[in-house]
């Protein structure tokens, strides 16, 4: 299910009251993801839907287990890699079609991959503007996301994870079917705080996929 900006924003505040994050902060974010796409080469919404539309989509967390779930990818499948699954990927030699990050996964692969051939997905939020300045100059076939109002080039599809944003940003352009691979919610060997974030994960892709769709 495609998440209209007002069923996204009664999440949004609740998420934002949750982990005490600043809505003006992740404005702030958006601008600066804004401006910095102005002097870079972007990706457009009719190529990112020619890629998607009526494919079959595999989107790739960064669980433990996508390693031994990579075998299960197909040479027809449009590989979404959330951030740090790309490296895993890569290692496999599997370069995704497009790559979901908030920019705190493995930079040298994220960029790597994108001079390859992945498009990236690049999501601004209160806490990466650093990352934003540092990174987004080096990347090319790149689209902007926000979790807060959206502005003319920086996009809010919903979704707050990397993983979740890569299945609202897919339904955005109506895939055949899309698949989950490495996603592990009950993980014991994380931080309290990327817990917290995993339970936030299973919501939103129940809402995006529907009941179950989580289930191990
Ligand atoms: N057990 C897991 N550990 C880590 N990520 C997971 C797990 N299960 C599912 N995922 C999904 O994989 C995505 C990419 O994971 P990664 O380890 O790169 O985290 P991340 O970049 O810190 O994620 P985020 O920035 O969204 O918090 C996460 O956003 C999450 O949606
Ligand atoms: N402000 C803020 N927003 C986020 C953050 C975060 O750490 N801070 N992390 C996210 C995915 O991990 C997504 N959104
Ligand atoms: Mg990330």
């Amino acid at each position: 299910m495609q998440m209209r900006f007002e069923e996204w924003d009664r999440i949004y505040k609740r998420i934002l009251a949750d982990f005490s994050f600043s809505r003006s902060r992740d404005e702030e974010a958006a601008r600066v993801l804004s401006s910095l796409l102005d002097s870079i080469d972007q990706i457009t919404l009719d190529e990112l839907k020619d890629a998607v539309r009526g494919r079959d989509v595999v989107v790739c967390g960064n669980a433990p287990r996508l390693r031994d779930e990579i075998g299960g990818i197909t040479p027809s499948d449009v590989v979404l890699a959330a951030d740090g699954a790309t490296s895993v990927l890569l290692e496999h030699d599997v370069i995704p079609d497009i790559i979901v990050t908030d920019l705190d996964g493995c930079m040298p692969d994220i960029i790597d991959a994108n001079r390859r051939g992945s498009a990236v997905v690049v999501h601004a939020h209160g806490d990466n503007i650093d990352k934003l300045k540092e990174h987004v100059p080096h990347l090319r076939r790149v689209l902007g996301t926000t979790q807060a109002s959206p502005l003319e080039n920086v996009h809010n599809f919903g979704g707050f994870t990397d993983g979740d944003r890569a299945v609202f940003l897919a339904l955005e352009f109506m895939p055949k079917s899309i698949r989950l691979i490495g996603f592990d919610f009950d993980d014991e060997n994380v931080t309290p705080r990327k817990s917290k974030k995993l339970r936030w994960a299973k919501v939103l892709l129940e809402i995006a996929l529907g009941p179950g769709c989580t289930d191990p």
